[in-house]
């Protein structure tokens, strides 16, 4: 038998399964009365000593094995001991319900605020307060912990889904791979399993039905396969794919650093995409030529005010310390619709995704725009900025961001603050109508960067989010290819650079693509960069050009894949 799964940390296991079905607690929402009101205050405290006795020790055990990942634990600690939640827990214990109904309740509905973020990343992170809610429940419930940090033999884990403790506390030597039945590229599980480099296939349907503990799989988490019973000769087979993967894994490693030239000489500008700008993202600019895109909205996210002027300049001017000469793209808010900031109120809307969001919403409320771009220009002065404006529809839209940032400059005159007046302004390219009219765009800005993310979701009108159309959503359809082609034949035109930052830019596949398009700017997320250079080491510009003019005459995206797997099959 053979199951599809998406291949998130890419590498090949063969083994036995080991099932894993962590605690699923089963909520009674009897109301209580009188002396129950005390007992069950008590018994929600008892609870959490209990939850944060468990994440404490294995805190202190990460910290000496993996001190990034002790501090998931540091923020799982944060949750059940979130003053706003305890709060609410108490009000609902002390309301008529038990400590088990209260705190589930209260987990539960901030989970569903953070789940309806439009933000992968953010959706996400639901993930963590349903993992802490799990560990209070057991607590209240009075259930022993049961985890992957011990296995009797080295196993490929199979489950729902995978809780970020698990993850962290897990015995990697003894993990040969993981398969979930849920879990996207941005979940915990993708992260981790990437950084610790287990193979990872998620979203295979039916998993845990489908498998038992013992059984011989194969987790071909490059071609997303899973293979139950195999017989010999496949086995064999994959024994040597296997090795060929880690020879080749290996090989990819050495081009991280260093530019990034084709078989042909030209050089490619592989640049970063950044979010929280954390440590481990600021420091991974040194392997890129620049920050390509720099999604500031991940400084609004998760918090109760708007980040004031002061702490983003402060966080700006970090990132552009350490890009020095390199540009960094920042990427003014693109926030509303469904990104939803609990800092701020939005008005619910039937179409988010076409509603008022990121630049609209920043040009209505010029108060927040205003504080950013403050920011932004002040921390200017340290590097080589470049602004971005995200949602960019119209001739109108560009002309007023540009106004805005014109009247911050002056105010900043005005008051004899310090700021950068070199830097450049562009926009994302992420709505077909602003892709349509690339050549009038690209008069009136420095720069662009097609999002290709959005622009597939706009041209196929097919929702990013929704699995429901999942299969409309196509980032190989040759319109999109074809909307690319053109978009940077305007900006060549005019001789300003375009570059791209959607998910598409660190795909192997559609590499030749782009750089047969002209394109010679890509931005992609840290863990696409070293394959990313080397797939460009073995292209050649002249074949990449044929390769983009067969795309754009293809009639299907199917076709297109296809097409791409096949001629790229020894480079990518
Ligand atoms: C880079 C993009 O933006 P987002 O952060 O919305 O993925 C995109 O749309 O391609």
């Amino acid at each position: 038998m053979v199951c599809q799964g998406n291949p998130v940390s890419e590498g090949i296991a063969i083994g036995k399964v080991m099932r894993y079905e962590p605690f699923v607690p089963v909520v009674d929402n009897t109301a209580i009365a009188g002396e129950k009101i005390p007992a069950a205050l008590s018994r929600y405290e008892e609870a959490r000593s209990g939850a944060k006795q468990e994440l404490e020790e294995l805190r202190l055990r990460l910290e000496q094995e993996d001190p990034q990942k002790a501090k998931i634990i540091k923020a799982h600690m944060d949750i059940l001991f979130d003053v706003a939640m305890e709060e609410e827990i108490r009000d609902g214990i002390a309301g008529g319900k038990s400590a088990e109904a209260a705190a589930d309740q209260i987990f539960r509905k901030y989970a569903r605020i953070i789940g309806r973020s439009a933000d992968e990343r953010i959706r996400e992170r639901a993930s963590d307060l349903e993992d802490v809610r799990c560990r209070l429940l057991r607590n209240c419930m009075g259930i022993p912990e049961r985890n992957l940090a011990f296995l009797a033999e080295p196993a490929v884990v199979v489950a729902k889904d995978l809780f970020p403790s698990d993850t962290a506390s897990m015995d990697r030597r003894k993990v040969l791979a993981i398969v979930t039945e849920v879990g996207g590229p941005t979940s915990h599980t993708a992260i981790l399993a990437r950084s610790y480099g287990i193979p990872a296939l998620l979203g295979v349907k039916d998993a845990l039905s489908l498998l038992q503990s013992g059984q011989s799989v194969i987790v071909d988490a490059v071609d997303g396969k899973l293979i139950v019973n195999p017989a010999g000769e496949e086995e064999k087979a994959y024994r040597r794919k296997a090795a060929e993967f880690r020879r080749q894994a290996e090989e990819t490693k050495k081009y991280l650093d260093g530019d990034s030239f084709t078989k042909d000489g030209v050089k490619i500008e592989v640049e970063l995409n950044i979010g929280s700008a954390n440590a481990q993202e600021i420091d991974a600019i040194r392997h890129t030529n620049g920050v390509g895109l720099f999604r500031s909205e991940f400084l609004y996210l998760g918090r109760e005010t708007l980040p004031t002027e002061e702490e983003q300049y402060k966080i700006y001017r970090r990132v552009l310390m350490q890009a020095g000469d390199a540009p960094v793209i920042l990427r003014t808010l693109d926030i509303g619709g469904d990104k939803k900031l609990e800092c701020l109120q939005l008005p619910k809307e039937e179409n988010p995704f076409l509603g008022n969001r990121a630049l609209r919403l920043c040009l209505e409320r010029r108060d927040i725009f205003k504080t950013q771009l403050r920011a932004a220009l002040r921390a200017g002065t340290v590097g080589n900025l470049w602004l971005m404006f995200p949602m960019v529809g119209s001739m109108d839209d560009i002309r007023k961001a540009k106004g805005v940032v014109r009247e911050v400059q002056r105010d900043l005159d005005c008051e004899k603050i310090e700021y950068n007046r070199e830097i450049k302004i562009g926009i994302m390219i992420e709505i077909p109508a602003i892709a349509l009219i690339a050549d009038l765009a690209a008069k009136e800005v420095d720069f662009a960067s097609i999002g290709t993310n959005d622009l597939c979701q706009y041209t196929t009108a097919a929702d990013r989010l929704n699995q429901n159309v999942a299969q409309y959503y196509q980032s190989y359809h040759p319109a999109l290819f074809r909307l690319i082609r053109d978009t940077v034949r305007q900006f060549d035109r005019a001789g300003k650079p375009i570059s791209v930052c959607g998910e598409l830019g660190g795909d192997g596949l559609a590499m030749p693509v782009l750089l047969g398009f002209g394109m010679r700017r890509v931005s992609m997320g840290l863990s696409a960069v070293a394959r990313a250079k080397r797939i460009i080491s073995r292209l050649d510009l002249a074949q990449a050009r044929d390769m983009a003019d067969r795309v754009c005459q293809m009639e299907t995206a199917g076709e297109v894949e296809a097409y791409l797997r096949d001629a790229l099959k020894d480079i990518v």
